[in-house]
């Protein structure tokens, strides 16, 4: 048995001079983004599309916001933590595809570096993993510079899927 899910996530630049953290990566720019934990909306979006895959609700729901605990969190714990709830439901991850939408900063040098955390965290292989960047041609709330936002895909299996 194999399933899909699918994760959105976007955050609102946050004050200047905060670090700006994307698939574990600190990328270099003016400001980071907001958020209750270290504002990584690529691993969150990951994060939420395994949890979805396996039919175990959203972010939120396993890691609220309104508990301190997750305050400043590093978002790599959050998807290393989802892995082990889907993990223990027999399933193992397949691939994931992952894009991060935002006008600036340019992504580009960066993603092999996010594309290696993020598989590192899914327990598969570097090639397992794609992570890929796109403007919005100056359209809407990233075209302006408020904020990024972050899509992902990730594919699951039951342990034997393959051997079958
Ligand atoms: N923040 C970004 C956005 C895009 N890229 C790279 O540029 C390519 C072209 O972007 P378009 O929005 O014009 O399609 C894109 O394929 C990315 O490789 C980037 O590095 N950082
Ligand atoms: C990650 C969590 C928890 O720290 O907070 P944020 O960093 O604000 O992120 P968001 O995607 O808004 O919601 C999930 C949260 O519960």
């Amino acid at each position: 048995m194999i399933r899909v899910g699918q994760g959105v996530d976007a955050h609102r630049f946050g004050e200047p001079g905060t670090p700006l953290i994307l698939g574990g990566v600190q990328v270099p720019h003016e400001r980071g983004l907001a958020a209750h934990s270290d504002g990584d909306v690529l691993m969150h979006a990951v994060t939420d599309a395994l949890l979805g895959a396996a039919g175990e609700g959203d972010l939120g729901k396993h890691f609220p916001d309104s508990d301190p605990a997750y305050k400043g969190i590093d978002s790599r714990v959050l998807l290393r933590d989802a892995l082990e709830r889907v993990q223990a439901g027999g399933w193992r991850v397949i691939n994931a595809d992952a894009t991060l939408i935002a006008q600036r900063p340019r992504m580009a040098p960066y993603v092999e570096a996010m594309r290696d955390r993020v598989a590192a965290d899914l327990g598969v292989a570097p090639a397992a993993v794609n992570v890929k960047a796109t403007t919005t041609e100056k359209m809407g709330f990233t075209g302006r510079g408020e904020g990024i936002a972050a899509t992902a895909v990730v594919l699951i299996a039951r342990e034997g899927f393959f051997e079958r």
